[in-house]
């Protein structure tokens, strides 16, 4: 199975466009796994349980299991998942950008150690930095293109012969970059303007869509501008708000993570 094809039956599965995002925060974590040597890992495994019927796929960030040299913990849940919940896609968040020879080694630290989906990529050094990773014709590359940060205007509104520069990222890889169907785009959903924007340039491409929750993006205005015509096309990403919900009295973390993470998927279906 393709990235894309994995995708879209998760979308219809588990009738979700929600994207859990895996971003491990020891200080966050609840008291009962201080003292547990791989509490990070035991820690995510409890919200891919309590969540994978909710998701139409996981996105570990990588750079909160290597800033603790925990990458180990990063290769056992992503084995967890393969194994456990074998439909749901695994996105690695790496943003990947460099040299076609040092691309090829980040593509296979992604697809191989990791065995991910996809990985996200930075599109700035070009073609032929994205280009080993669409050797792996199962997998997908998910390019940057109108990120979800205040400072992605810095550059991505840049304008670049009459239009900005995050469109002509769009366009780039929907014509030129996406033959063999495995590129998706990050918009965020503090654009939502820019979503529709791309969405228009685009066709049904995928896309990975942070900024929900945490960020405060607007799930109706992120929904109605990215949708496709048959209501899908989106991974919409909340990690925080998802991973830290403060329990109700009767609640463990992991059950707290559910029922917000089961508000956000139905609060998406509503404007699909
Ligand atoms: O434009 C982007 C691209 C990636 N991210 C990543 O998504 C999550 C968002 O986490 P929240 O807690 O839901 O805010 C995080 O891993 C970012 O690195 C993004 O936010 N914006």
């Amino acid at each position: 199975m393709t990235f894309l094809q994995k995708l879209s039956s998760a979308w219809t599965t588990n009738n979700s466009l929600l994207c859990v995002g895996l971003d491990p925060d020891v200080k966050k974590f609840p008291a009962e796994l201080a003292d547990q040597p791989d509490a990070i890992y035991a820690f995510c495994k409890a919200i891919v349980d309590a969540t994978a019927d909710l998701a139409c796929s996981f996105k570990p960030q990588i750079a909160y299991f290597a800033a603790l040299r925990a990458e180990d913990q990063l290769e056992a849940i992503c084995r967890y998942i393969k194994t456990t919940y074998p439909t749901i896609p695994i996105i690695l968040d790496a943003k990947r950008g460099d040299i076609g020879a040092t691309a090829e080694q980040y593509a296979r630290e992604a697809f191989e150690r990791y065995d991910a989906d996809a990985v996200t990529v930075n599109p700035y050094m070009g073609f032929d930095s994205v280009a080993p990773y669409l050797e792996w014709k199962d997998r997908g590359a998910v390019v940057l293109c109108r990120t979800s940060n205040a400072g992605g205007s810095d550059l991505q509104f840049l304008d670049v012969g009459g239009k900005p520069l995050y469109q002509h990222v769009a366009q780039l890889v929907a014509d030129k970059w996406n033959t063999n169907g495995q590129c998706s785009l990050v918009v965020g959903a503090t654009f939502p303007n820019e979503i529709a924007q791309v969405r228009a340039l685009i066709g049904d491409m995928p896309l990975l869509i942070p900024g929900v929750g945490a960020q405060g993006g607007d799930v109706e205005s992120t929904v109605r501008a990215g949708r496709t015509a048959s209501g899908i096309g989106m991974m919409i990403n909340s990690s925080r708000a998802i991973l830290y919900a403060k329990p109700n009295s009767d609640e463990t973390y992991a059950q707290a993570a559910r029922r917000v993470a089961l508000e956000t998927r139905d609060a998406i279906n509503q404007f699909r």
